[in-house]
């Protein structure tokens, strides 16, 4: 595994299983996000294309609720980074407002919206190929003390 100066994994090891993203996650949905700044407020936005199969099935033909909600967590996330920022979920809103298609490009979006001290306030979106919006998510999120996240896990240290 390549290392730091120091030795030490990076966070993108740390996160390389991240369910959501991680390309070390043979069950993960490998998420890549293209970074950029919203033409308006300058604020970091992520856009990603997500095209998913039956594994990710809820209703007949459409998404999962709860994945619907990972894709937003995940986007939402990202926009951390450019802000300097390490930092977990503290609350998330989802309105679903159309079903989401399987087996169809649809396009994700997050964008940050506001700071105040720890805690960050990110927008996300959810629409298909037609520009209709299908659902959305407002999220805050918490910078948290790296020293949070454990360097090195490994099956025998989560208990299996
Ligand atoms: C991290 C590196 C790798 C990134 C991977 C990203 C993966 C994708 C993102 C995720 O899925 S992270 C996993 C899901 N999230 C978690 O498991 C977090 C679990 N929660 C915690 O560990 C703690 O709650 C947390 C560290 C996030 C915060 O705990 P704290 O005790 O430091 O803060 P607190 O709970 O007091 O809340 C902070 C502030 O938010 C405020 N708050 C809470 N809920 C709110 C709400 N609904 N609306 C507005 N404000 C709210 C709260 O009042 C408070 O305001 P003040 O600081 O002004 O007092």
């Amino acid at each position: 595994m390549p290392m730091n100066d120091n030795s030490a994994p990076t966070l993108d090891e740390q996160a390389g299983h991240c369910f959501a993203c991680g390309p070390a996650n043979p069950q993960g949905l490998h998420l890549h996000f293209d970074r950029s700044e919203h033409p308006e407020t300058g604020h970091p936005t992520v856009t990603a294309t997500v095209n998913l199969t039956r594994i990710y099935e809820g209703p007949p033909g459409y998404i999962h609720g709860g994945i619907i909600a990972t894709l937003f967590d995940e986007a939402m996330s990202k926009l951390n980074r450019p802000l300097d920022t390490l930092a977990m979920t503290r609350h998330m809103e989802v309105d679903y407002l159309r079903p989401s298609p399987l087996y169809q490009d649809l396009t994700l979006t997050a964008t940050h919206e506001r700071r105040e001290g720890r805690k960050l306030f990110h927008s996300a979106q959810l629409h298909n190929a037609e520009g209709t919006l299908l659902a959305q998510a407002e999220g805050l999120f918490i910078a948290i003390n790296p020293a949070m996240i454990p360097s090195n896990i490994t099956p025998e240290k989560a208990g299996h």
